[in-house]
């Protein structure tokens, strides 16, 4: 045996005798440094050798540490990251220990759809109560079940047509705020901040929407809220990161007595008999058809934060992606114009006449698709130990099914995979089998509740903007995105000279 191994058996040896015959505190700390150092060599030496994930490919490093993912994650790229591992390794990639990255479509439809697996339980660490899960976090399929079913009248069909008047008061105020900017006699070519405006209108229909009236922040361009949705995704993520931090990093409380304060108008206002029907008298008047149960305070708190969050970015990107690719493909652009062209002269169009319209639905169903908002990958855990299209994982194997990679699969979607191309769903025939593999809302049972929402608001914002204004890129920006918990842009504004039109 060579010689530091020897000392170093012979040491645990002493240590272990001296401990059991004299209780030293000297002893003790070596007792408890011994145990951390074997723990840690046993750990490295069953992730390489006893794992049962040892034969998936993926960076050395992964397979025994996660703190290449975990120094991604508070930079906001993870989700490049994810691609870059997917192109050197393959469909199935182990990116850290009892963590693995799905891309083919088969294993992701047998995650997403066919066996539905539960979120995986780490997301707690997201939560503003690490024990009291929102609808999106929650990981138990009974209780998600349960929640999902009181939440869902906010988002029926039929609820939403209450909803459209008030998204159309902020697509309105858009409107209305672009056309004064454009015509600003000062300025010769007026420059926006499109993206930003675009981030403040979809706060504002959170507001209208979820929150009892909009927060006006396209009309008076500054509210505290913007800064501190993003400021508080941020530390989500860090805290998700480094669960430890989170009795350091508190959430502001800032937020807490905003939102508290509008539920407390709300119930005032309900006592004397009025109501608003708006998302937050939904999760009021909840109550679940078996048990008679309503939300708590906190759950009502809570899920008016996580409208605010999953609500606001999302719509914003997605609209701002769709501007932008037309911009880029004016050919593109003008069918979509001539396509609005059968539109009435409303400067606001009606839901009613743009959702059956072909080339709109296609045009942001291929935003989504090259851009979906997931871009980080749908977070899933293995229920029991079983196999995943062929590559056995052991229960509680924390998986992501890679949505991002999906729908940039040549093998769907062809060799103009990269390209911005609207008229691929235009083929009935194609669509339907494209839409197996299109993601854009998640799927199964975890489908966006608010998808027919979004569709709607996204819908009526982007006709809006192009039937009333052109737009011409101020050259020389950046696109660089983040990824927090949805995508945005890092500098949070693209600039846009923007004119009114005089017709459509
Ligand atoms: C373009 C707009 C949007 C997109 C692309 C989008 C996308 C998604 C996706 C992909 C999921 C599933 C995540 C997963 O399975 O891990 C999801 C879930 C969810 N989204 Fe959205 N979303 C959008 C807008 C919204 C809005 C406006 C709201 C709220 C007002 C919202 C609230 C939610 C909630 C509560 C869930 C959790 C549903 C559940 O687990 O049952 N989303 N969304």
């Amino acid at each position: 045996m060579s010689e530091p191994i020897f000392l170093l058996k012979s040491t645990i040896q002493r240590t272990i005798q001296n401990t059991f015959t004299q209780i030293t505190p000297l002893n003790l700390i070596t007792l408890f440094f011994v145990t951390i150092f074997t723990k840690l060599v046993y750990k490295l030496f069953y992730e390489i050798y006893l794992s049962p994930l040892k034969h998936i490919p993926g960076p050395k490093a992964c397979a025994f540490t996660d703190v290449p993912l975990r120094m991604r994650r508070p930079y906001g790229h993870v989700y490049s990251w994810y691609q870059e591992l997917h192109s050197q390794y393959g469909n199935v990639v182990r990116v850290a220990p009892g963590f693995v990255m799905f891309s083919n479509k088969e294993a992701i439809r047998q995650i997403m759809i066919e066996d539905q697996f539960p979120k995986n339980t780490a997301i707690k660490n997201i939560q503003t109560n690490p024990n009291v899960p929102t609808l999106f976090t929650m990981t138990d399929p009974t209780f998600h079940k349960q929640r999902r079913r009181l939440l869902s009248h906010a988002f029926s069909v039929k609820y939403l047509s209450n909803i459209e008047p008030l998204i159309h008061s902020c697509v309105e105020s858009l409107v209305n705020k672009l056309a004064s900017l454009s015509n600003d006699n000062d300025l010769k070519s007026p420059v926006v901040n499109i993206y930003g405006i675009l981030q403040s209108m979809a706060l504002d229909v959170i507001g209208e929407t979820a929150f009892g009236g909009s927060f006006n922040i396209v009309e008076q361009g500054n509210h505290p809220l913007p800064k501190k949705v993003s400021d508080e995704f941020k530390r989500r993520v860090i805290c998700a990161t480094f669960p430890f931090l989170r009795h350091f990093k508190k959430q502001d409380p800032w937020t807490q007595n905003f939102t508290n304060n509008i539920i407390r108008e709300r119930r005032e206002m309900n006592a004397r008999g009025e109501k608003r029907m708006d998302l937050l008298q939904m999760l009021l008047d909840a109550r679940d058809e078996e048990t008679g149960e309503g939300l708590s305070d906190f759950d009502i708190y809570d899920q008016s934060v996580e409208f605010v969050m999953a609500g606001s970015d999302t719509t914003a990107f997605t609209t701002f992606m769709a501007l932008m690719l037309l911009l880029h493909h004016p050919e593109k652009f003008r069918v979509l114009m001539t396509e609005f062209n059968s539109l009435s002269s409303d400067k606001i169009p009606r839901h009613e006449s743009l959702k059956h319209l072909t080339y709109l639905n296609a045009v942001i169903n291929e935003t989504m698709r090259l851009w979906p908002v997931a871009t980080g990958g749908f977070s899933r855990e293995a229920p029991k130990d079983m196999a995943i299209n062929g590559t056995f994982v052991p229960k509680g194997t924390q998986i992501i099914a890679s949505v991002y990679s999906i729908h940039h699969s040549k093998e769907i979607w062809g060799a103009d995979v990269e390209e911005f191309v609207p008229e691929r769903w235009l083929n009935e025939k194609n669509k339907s089998n494209l839409n197996r593999h299109f993601y854009p809302f998640g799927g199964g049972s975890r489908l966006c509740i608010a998808m027919n929402f979004s569709l709607m608001e996204i819908r009526i914002a982007l006709a809006a903007l192009m039937i009333n204004f052109e737009f011409d890129m101020v050259k020389g920006q950046d696109l660089e995105i983040v990824h927090y918990l949805t995508p945005s842009l890092k500098t949070k504004r693209f600039d846009v000279h923007v004119r009114q039109r005089n017709t459509h």
